[in-house]
């Protein structure tokens, strides 16, 4: 039995299972993913079980501040934007479609694909998901979008440098077979804790637990772990109750965010504002570039407030919605249609 420490969130804004070093330290407001690197945890025994943590996206704070409404500051960002191009991201699992139990139906709705398609009229727009791609796209279906799945290491887009042809980018090719044998071992490792799902997203591997009783969520963090263990240069990260496993690259949403602004050929302009919204942790690598950047900002998709490096905050994916709507509404009214406002 190897000695670690596993930290499980709490009922109310529950997210994953974190294990962690012995003796570790995980502040409970981090905004940043706390696990110490996947090597220097394996061969450590399980010491604590249960500690509330929020997890999905930074810690729980007590009041949205420092993150107000998107809708309420409407009027707010769309004088930021004023001379500027926008260019929208939208992540998609608990964005854009509700969080359900099962990952195989987590449809959007028609009345959300129809604001998608219309925002996409009027700004580039691009998907960036955790998924795999093709299963992103067949759930969005909206051919003119730009589609970055496995958290970014999977892009395709309509268009790329100006040129015609569609591009894909995938700077973690070579882990293609890995990931392959990696997911298969998952499965077969993690098949008799009932309620557990392994998600193969081609570049990434999601092992689901949240129908998975929560007595035997370490149990199944132990058993990731110990498939892990043979393969250091995977990584091990965690969303709303899934464990990721992906390459150990200098690679996320936030690079697959810069990534598309360059081959949009809007990298270096000071008249674009990308606007990013999603609603976990994977997101804050982009909000966190935005931020950087000192340009466009992020907009955090939660019912309670956290910390984190978004601007602005929206509770579900119907505020995301009627964001969207506000946007095209108001574009419409603004400049027809034009791509400048
Ligand atoms: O980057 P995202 O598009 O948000 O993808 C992150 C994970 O999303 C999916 O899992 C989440 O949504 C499921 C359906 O609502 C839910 O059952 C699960 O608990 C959530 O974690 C997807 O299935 C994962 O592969 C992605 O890693």
């Amino acid at each position: 039995m190897t000695k670690q420490s596993a930290v499980v969130p709490e009922a109310v804004a529950p997210e994953a299972v974190v294990v962690t070093q012995p003796g570790a330290t995980v502040p409970a407001s981090s905004p940043v993913f706390p696990y110490p690197p996947l090597k220097a945890a394996v061969g450590l025994p399980i010491k604590k079980f249960l500690q509330k943590q929020e997890i999905s996206s930074g810690g729980r704070v007590s009041s949205w501040d420092e993150h107000p409404s998107a809708l309420g500051m409407f009027e707010e960002i769309v004088s930021l934007s004023k001379g500027k191009k926008i260019v929208m991201f939208l992540d998609y699992d608990g964005t854009l479609s509700p969080i359900v139990d099962d990952p195989d139906r987590a449809y959007m709705s028609k009345a959300m694909r129809a604001a998608v398609r219309d925002v996409a009229k009027l700004f580039p727009t691009a998907i960036v998901s955790g998924r795999c791609r093709d299963k992103v796209y067949s759930f969005v279906r909206l051919a003119e979008l730009y589609y970055a799945g496995s958290h970014g290491m999977d892009i395709k887009c309509p268009k790329f440098n100006k040129g015609n042809k569609p591009a894909l980018f995938q700077p973690a090719s070579e882990f293609l077979p890995m990931i392959d044998v990696v997911s298969k071992l998952l499965a077969e490792k993690t098949r008799a804790i009932r309620g557990s799902r392994v998600e193969n997203n081609r570049f990434c591997v999601s092992v689901h637990f949240r129908c998975v009783d929560e007595k035997r969520w370490v149990e199944l963090a132990m058993q990731v772990r110990s498939v892990l263990h043979d393969f250091p240069k995977l990584r091990l990260t965690h969303g709303r109750k899934v464990l990721e496993i992906r390459p150990s690259i200098e690679w996320d949403k936030g690079k697959a965010l810069e990534f598309l602004l360059e081959s949009l050929g809007l990298s270096d302009s000071n008249d674009v504002l990308p606007v990013y919204i999603g609603d976990d942790r994977t997101d804050e690598d982009a909000f966190k570039v935005l931020r950087e950047r000192g340009q466009g900002f992020g907009i955090l998709v939660s019912k309670v407030p956290k910390e984190s490096h978004a601007t602005y905050s929206l509770q579900e994916p119907s505020e995301v919605m009627d964001f969207l709507h506000r946007l095209v509404e108001w574009k419409r009214l603004s400049g027809k249609g034009h791509p400048r406002v």
